[in-house]
């Protein structure tokens, strides 16, 4: 045992069967299922502090803290696209990881998805396999069916129905030829469309984190170290075996072997860039930065796909939730939530969601779309409610193309890696955000909102042609957090990891977060990335 106490409640040992770099969605999941067994010790090392703030819980506390310089969040300047302004993107850094901070909209993508993973060679990633995996993990609050959990760890609760704006926009849907359904991830709705009411990841009014169904109950398991506060520096080798982690917290710096493995659960920007630290990459990018040579692995990085999303917004003539989160009128809906917990505060970040067509040749939806009883602005504080009713549609084609990259640029682990997403570099993306804006534009001139819509407030006339939409297409939106892909699984030598997630080139490691994905999936990222290690915990327990 090491002397020392550090921030968790227990003496750090010098070992463990399983270290997992990364308290998020993926991680949380691991930590459960490789504690299961009380034999087997397993430690969580997290970069960021515990999940006690009440703004995670809260759902609507994402207003403070999704802020740059927030300990509950990881802030990284990105290049959009060639010379375009510099922005950020967030990821959690908390227990819980993103889960903890991010929309709360529960999507899991659609079959076709994982059959392409399965078809591009990564046998036991298909539909078949990480369907069940889905079903396994939900505990919805819609009846089960043979796609739908009831009774698993993860709380999933509808979006309540009542607002007569989102029963406008669910018929605005229909007008489109859209379907309303009962729930967007059913199987029609993802193969086919359709418009539901938002499912999302809280229950009674609360943030239901990965966290929350994964890890804190299981945090007495007397085989289960949780390490927050503390940052893991590089991955330890020895003859190209994985042994253990170099980490480190208020206490200094340590080492910590691994008897069976460990696993990067960093997500996908800090899972390559440890690779990289550690040795595993591009050799001439590690050569250059005097990195000692572990396994030459070009594509540690590569592949970043992230879904872009275009918006539109307008000012409506009541029925919005503006004047619920500004003002007297956020302090009424601060109360509501402290006594009731409903009203407000407790929605996702979108009330309604769905699946759709944007060109009418397609065979499958092509966009996710989500509807917000809300507008925004940038204003003297930063972005800021407008003072008017308005509502916030949002849309992302859901298979991107363009591909991006993530390298370190010092051996010093505190210096922020480069990240360059090269949004609609390939022509089918660009195709595509054509065709979504013109799809939310006709959305928002539909008969059903006619009585509710006032005018467009944004992008408004300045965007007409498509050359318009191809010339703004970086401001006519922003992130929408999924970044994905560059640890990519693949059966090919070129892939970063194999098909069972071990990392090709050395022994006793594997990456097991949303890095892994070949191709984005349609939809959001947190249910996958807690799919995906159900379905690495199989692999690892050889189950
Ligand atoms: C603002 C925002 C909104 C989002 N909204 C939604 C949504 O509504 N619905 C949805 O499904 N998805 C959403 N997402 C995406 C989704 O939450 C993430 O894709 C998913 O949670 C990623 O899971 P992960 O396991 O890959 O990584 P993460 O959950 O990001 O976890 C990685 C963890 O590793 C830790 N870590 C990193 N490096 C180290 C290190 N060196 N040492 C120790 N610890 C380290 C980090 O602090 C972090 O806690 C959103 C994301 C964000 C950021």
């Amino acid at each position: 045992m090491l002397a020392r106490k550090i921030p968790g409640r227990f003496p750090l040992q010098n070992s463990y069967d399983y270290i997992i770099v990364g308290a998020g969605s993926s991680g949380c999941v691991l930590a459960n299922r490789l504690s299961e067994d009380p034999s087997t010790t397993v430690l969580v090392v997290e970069s960021g502090p515990d999940d006690t703030s009440p703004l995670i819980r809260m759902p609507r506390g994402i207003g403070k803290l999704l802020v740059p310089g927030n300990p509950h969040v990881s802030a990284y300047q990105v290049s959009p696209r060639g010379n375009a302004p510099v922005e950020t993107w967030l990821k959690g850094r908390t227990v819980g990881g993103s889960s903890s901070i991010n929309g709360m909209v529960y999507v899991r993508g659609a079959p076709a998805d994982y059959d392409g993973w399965r078809d591009l060679g990564c046998t036991g990633w298909g539909w078949d396999d990480l369907g069940r995996h889905f079903v396994a993990l939900e505990d919805h609050e819609l009846p089960a069916n043979q796609w739908r959990g009831k009774g698993g760890p993860l709380k999933i609760s509808m979006q309540p129905a009542g607002s007569p704006v989102c029963a406008a926009l669910l018929q605005a849907g229909e007008e489109m030829g859209v379907a309303h359904v009962d729930d967007m991830n059913g199987i029609p709705a993802v193969t086919d469309g359709g418009m539901s009411y938002q499912p999302t990841t809280t229950f009674h009014g609360k943030r239901f984190s990965a966290a929350r169904a994964f890890l804190t109950p299981v945090r007495g398991r007397a085989n289960l170290h949780v390490l927050p506060e503390t940052e893991v520096l590089r991955i330890e080798f020895q003859n190209r075996r994985a042994t253990g982690v170099s980490l480190r917290n208020k206490t200094g710096t340590h080492s910590v072997a691994a008897a069976r493995e460990v696993i990067i659960s960093a997500g996908a920007i800090q899972s390559p860039k440890l690779l990289q630290l550690s040795g595993v990459g591009p050799a001439a990018l590690l050569a250059s930065l005097n990195i000692p040579l572990v396994a030459d692995s070009p594509n540690v990085g590569r592949n970043l796909r992230e879904h872009r999303y275009l918006s539109t917004q307008y000012r409506l003539r009541g029925g919005s939730l503006n004047a619920s989160l500004s003002g007297l009128g956020l302090l009424r809906s601060v109360l509501q939530y402290l006594l009731f917990s409903s009203g407000p505060l407790t929605h996702a970040a979108h009330e309604v969601g769905g699946f759709v067509k944007t060109r009418p040749e397609l065979t499958r939806p092509d966009a996710q779309i989500g509807l917000g009883l809300y507008s925004m602005r940038p204003g003297k504080a930063g972005i800021e409610i407008d003072k008017y009713p308005g509502l916030n549609v949002i849309g992302y084609f859901t298979k991107p193309e363009s591909q991006g990259e993530i390298r370190i640029q010092s051996a010093d682990p505190a210096v922020a890696p480069i990240i360059e997403a090269n949004h609609f570099t390939a022509e089918i993306d660009r195709i595509s955000a054509v065709s979504l804006f013109r799809w939310l534009r006709r959305f928002g001139q539909q008969p059903a909102l006619k009585p509710w819509i006032t005018e467009e407030t944004d992008p408004g006339a300045r965007i007409q042609t498509d050359e318009d939409v191809l010339q703004n297409a970086i401001s006519l939106g922003g992130t929408a957090f999924h970044i994905a892909g560059t640890c990519r699984m693949g059966a090919d030598d070129a892939a970063v990891l194999d098909p069972q997630l071990r990392v090709r080139g050395v022994q006793g490691l594997r990456v097991v977060d949303t890095s892994i994905m070949p191709t984005l999936v349609s939809g959001n990222t947190n249910a996958p990335a807690m799919a995906i290690a159900l379905r690495a915990a199989d692999f690892i327990l050889n189950r």
